[in-house]
């Protein structure tokens, strides 16, 4: 495998990792590891087992073989220190926006009076100072995806888990929503790992990017360091030449792996 990085001590840790699905491999002898802090982005062909690898390490989604370690433990279940983030919002839509973001904490516990205390910070955090008594029907895409984003965050997990949170959102409102991820990251750098079939998205916000094979028994293939400096603006650093050789590196591999996926789809 391609490799240009050293790591720091790992919050997550997968080792031989094969999923299966019926006679289906999805994935097979995966080796992954996260250090503590690190913001990984996982790219690759469509259908090549991303979600699958997350599921895992989520506890969502049992393995056929290996072993899964995240903050220390051995993921056997749904991990309460990990926030998971993903396409679809998980907003309720009977509650307001504040009430929302309150229900990260209530979810685990925390009375409603005192969840919607912390959770008022947080609106504006999320530049959302004044839509608090909003429902999610009379919010757009944008908004609603700040919200979920503060329900995650307000929990304070250490580990963050995203699946591709953004795609569905147009460029712009997508560009503002990254640079919003990045400056919260930056406050405590929590570890991440982010998915996301978009090349340019991955390098603009991680510190490395791993690049899975195409399907089936996808494996990952390349681990790249990003080393451009933070603080990122995500559009302006797309225009640098340093983003374009990344980009070019990365993606004389994963090109050929999108080949193979396109070619298998007949
Ligand atoms: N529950 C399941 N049962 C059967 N097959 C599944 C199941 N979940 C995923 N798969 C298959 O496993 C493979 C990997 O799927 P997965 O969703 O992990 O890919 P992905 O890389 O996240 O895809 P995309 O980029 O399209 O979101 C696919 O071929 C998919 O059809």
């Amino acid at each position: 495998m391609v490799e240009t990085s050293v790591r720091a001590k790992a919050a997550v840790e997968v080792r031989g990792l094969t999923v299966r699905f019926g006679s289906y491999t999805a994935v097979e002898g995966v080796d992954l590891e996260v250090g503590e802090g690190e913001f990984l982005a996982l790219v690759g062909p469509t259908g090549c087992g991303k979600s699958t690898l997350l599921n895992v390490v989520a506890g969502l989604l049992p393995p056929s073989a290996g072993e899964v370690y995240a903050l220390g433990e051995p993921v056997g279940g749904p991990n309460r220190k990990a926030g998971y983030l993903f396409q679809q919002d998980a907003l309720l839509p009977w509650k307001t926006a504040l009430d929302n973001i309150a229900m990260g904490l209530v979810f685990r516990g925390v009375p409603l009076r005192e969840a919607r205390n912390q959770a008022r910070p947080w609106l504006e955090r999320v530049g959302l100072a004044r839509f608090g008594d909003r429902y999610p029907h009379q919010l757009s895409g944008g908004m609603k995806k700040r919200v979920g984003l503060a329900q995650v965050l307000i929990t304070n997990p250490r580990l963050l888990l995203m699946d591709e949170p953004f795609s569905a959102l147009d460029v712009q409102t997508r560009h503002l929503m990254e640079n919003l991820l990045l400056e919260l990251w930056q406050e405590d750098r929590k570890s991440v790992i982010f998915i996301t079939h978009d090349l340019e998205e991955a390098i603009a916000l991680a510190d490395r990017v791993v690049v899975l094979s195409a399907g089936p028994a996808s494996r990952p293939i390349g681990s790249f360091a990003i080393p451009l400096r933070r603080p990122r603006d995500v559009a302006e650093v797309r225009l640098t030449e340093e983003f374009l050789g990344i980009h070019q590196e990365i993606w004389s591999l994963l090109r050929g792996e999108v080949q193979k996926s396109y070619a298998q789809q007949g």
